[in-house]
């Protein structure tokens, strides 16, 4: 099978798309793209008879060829024919003038769960061609740490080994992770932020003593961060079917554009809606909205990516990113697959912590991405408007999205991504709709009562579960939670 994936950095790292999801990321750093992604012929006619789990089949297909049609049919309908509370998996509603896409209807309430129903079975099948183990690590700044954790408990031999920053998480999410069961999870509190996660958790990629280890005991490490190409390409679906959603009640005629309005921190969302374009999706403009941490809008306006600045807490911690992982790739299509200039800025980002992107680039960039940001107040407020004026409580990520899209003056329909259920961010939401809580389970209540809608199931329970896990370490002792955990996956 033919190697199709490559790293971002070098074209001579290359790899099959099984051999891409075990390896997470390139050996070399870099992250694993498909060059030729444009060349995929889908047929929009088809996609918007089909249903949610057929597109899923009929889109994975074409970018992880070296799959089987029935591995890819087994690991479709696993994934999704039972997790998810709604039967459309991830519908679309109007909310006044915008649209919203409901991705939070899975195990954990969060957008992750699209991706990570699905990718322990696309890493099971390619471990089983491989005939090997796997220790998986994931950093998390809130979302992605519960959802992975879910999507691998108990899966045979995986392993897993969650790092969020320790008090930047909401209460719910927190509780979410601390409580999780399962003989092959482990979740840790680092010293730090999300960013000092994510940057040891990639350091440890490349850390030659370590894969010896992993060898000797006949497991890979690898990744169910967005950095990992599996991860990310489930996440293509949604944008597809929202498209579908919209051709199926009259809003747009087939082949009309539409735009998204993404909330994001680590930039995988928005990358799977512009892989969706690149496959021949329909758009006008993708608006990247962000929190008080505006490393990306800054970018998107500038061309210069610069993390050194104050690391901002919010309320929608999931974003609370400086160092946007995901960015690389899209900086790899836009300045013209040029390995070279992608390897040079991210030596630029670790070595100085900014880099500056050329003005061909950065024009490329700007004809199809627009980035605005907006503040906790703001995203109170919005909460509060949109709930006063439509009865739809958004949680502040959504929220932020939503804020961004209403600030354009676009006649093209957009849709913004709604990526987790209120009820994470219970208190929070309750504040900005000015109603106060003795307490996270407080406001899960009050929250439902006002909305008059319940708790989704898994948040419910939560109150009654043991914490599991109430270890917080540096980041430099998360090298031997996974020295421990690879001998710890059966
Ligand atoms: N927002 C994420 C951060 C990690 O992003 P990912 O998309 O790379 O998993 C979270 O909630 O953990």
């Amino acid at each position: 099978m033919e190697n199709i994936y490559e790293s971002t950095r070098d074209p001579k790292q290359n790899a099959t798309s099984k051999q891409a999801i075990l390896n997470g990321i390139a050996p070399d750093g870099g992250l694993y793209v498909w060059p030729a992604i444009d060349t995929v012929d889908l047929d929009l006619n088809a996609i918007v008879e089909q249903s949610y789990i057929e597109n899923a089949q009929y889109i994975l297909e074409k970018i992880l060829p070296d799959y089987t049609k029935e591995e890819l049919e087994a690991c479709v309908h696993n994934a999704y024919d039972k997790s998810f509370a709604s039967n459309k998996i991830t519908p679309v509603k109007k909310v006044g003038d915008l649209y919203v896409l409901e991705l939070f209807h899975g195990p954990t309430s969060a957008f992750k769960d699209v991706a990570l129903t699905l990718l322990p079975q696309l890493m099971s099948t390619a471990l089983k061609s491989a005939g090997k183990k796997a220790l998986i690590l994931t950093a998390t700044s809130g979302d992605t740490g519960k959802a992975a954790m879910s999507g691998f408990k108990d899966v045979d031999h995986i392993g897993i080994r969650v790092f969020y920053p320790h008090e930047k998480v909401s209460q719910i999410q927190y509780r979410q992770m601390a409580t999780q069961e399962g003989n092959n999870v482990g979740v840790y509190a680092i010293e730090g932020n999300f960013d000092d996660a994510q940057s040891q958790v990639k350091q440890l990629f490349l850390d030659q003593e370590l894969h010896q280890k992993a060898e000797e005991h006949d497991v890979l490490l690898t990744s169910a961060n967005s950095i990992n190409v599996g991860r990310l390409v489930p996440q293509i679906v949604y944008y597809f079917d929202a498209y579908k959603q919209l051709v199926q009640d009259g809003v747009i005629h087939l082949g009309e554009p539409v735009s998204f309005s993404v909330p994001t921190g680590n930039f995988g969302d928005v990358l799977a809606g512009y892989y969706a374009y690149l496959m021949g999706l329909p758009v006008e403009r993708f608006y990247v909205a962000s929190n008080s941490n505006k490393v990306l809008t800054d970018f998107l306006n500038t061309g210069v990516y610069d993390k050194n600045r104050e690391f901002i807490q919010t309320i929608s911690p999931s974003m609370d990113i400086l160092v946007s992982s995901n960015l690389e790739r899209l900086l790899f299509y836009m300045s013209g697959q040029d390995h070279q200039k992608v390897a040079s800025w991210m030596k630029d980002l670790q070595e100085k912590g900014r880099y500056e992107v050329d003005a061909q680039t950065l024009q490329k960039i700007q004809a199809l991405f627009s980035g605005d940001f907006v503040s906790d107040e703001q995203t109170k407020e919005t909460i509060k408007d949109v709930y006063e004026k439509e009865g739809i409580v958004l949680d502040p990520h959504t929220a932020i999205g939503y804020r961004v899209a209403s600030m354009t003056n676009s006649s093209t329909p957009i849709v913004t991504l709604a990526t987790a259920s209120p009820y994470k961010f219970s208190v929070d939401v309750l504040d900005a709709l000015s109603k106060e809580a003795s307490d996270e389970w407080d406001a899960l209540k009050k929250l439902s009562a006002h909305c008059q809608d319940p708790i989704p199931v898994n948040l419910a329970q939560l109150e009654s579960m043991d914490i599991l896990h109430s270890g917080v370490i540096s980041v430099e002792e998360m090298k031997e939670v996974v020295e421990k955990g690879l001998g710890e996956v059966r």
